[in-house]
């Protein structure tokens, strides 16, 4: 496994090591100790999620606040997604800056999102199957989101406007600048 820490602090890019032989390929998915050991964090997740989009769906931008914040390991069980973590620590020297990266369940890279980030990504695929590990529970009242397009934040999400698809909830979140009363 390899993890690759992007311009954004604690925020890595894991990339399992991968074999392969005529049967198929294996790979260790996620290795608590390896993983802790790489990004020289002591993360232990609780929960699993999945969820299936088609394409265009552009799921975010999401966290949960205080004592519930989650860090999010994420992936691609099928089809292809940019996916995009927004650094929303108000102390960190690239608050408001993002990483979007690209993650198919052919590269099989994952994302690590730590506590403090924004999460979303948006669907380029026919389908996509996208599955991720978090650090703390689901708790509803403590959701928070931004805007997926709030302007400030300059994400690329690669489809089309006419093609977007948005929750109901989603496309009423504030702007990032409006939630950190920038
Ligand atoms: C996130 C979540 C949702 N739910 C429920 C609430 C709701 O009725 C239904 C669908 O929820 P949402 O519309 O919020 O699902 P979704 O828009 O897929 O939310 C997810 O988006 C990505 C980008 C993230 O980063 C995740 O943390 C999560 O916020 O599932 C749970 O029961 N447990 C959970 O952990």
């Amino acid at each position: 496994m390899k993890a690759t820490e992007t311009h954004l602090k604690g925020c890595f890019i894991i990339e399992p090591r991968k074999f392969e032989d005529e049967r198929g390929y294996f790979f260790e998915s996620f290795n608590e100790k390896t993983f802790n050991d790489l990004t020289g964090t002591n993360t232990h997740f609780v929960q699993d999620n999945q969820s299936y989009s088609k394409r265009g769906v552009i799921r975010g931008l999401h966290a949960q606040a205080g004592s519930h914040a989650q860090a999010k390991l994420v992936r691609v069980l099928k089809g292809e997604v940019i996916d995009v973590a927004v650094d929303a620590r108000p102390d960190s020297d690239t608050f408001g800056q993002h990483v979007a990266v690209h993650l198919s369940a052919e590269n099989n890279k994952q994302l690590f999102v730590p506590r403090g980030f924004l999460h979303g990504f948006s669907v380029l695929s026919e389908e996509a199957i996208f599955f991720y590990k978090c650090d703390n529970f689901y708790n509803k009242e403590s959701e928070q989101g931004v805007l997926y397009n709030s302007p400030e934040l300059l994400i690329d999400w690669g489809i089309e406007a006419e093609a977007e698809i948005v929750s109901e909830k989603d496309i009423i979140l504030p702007t990032f600048n409006q939630l950190f009363n920038v």
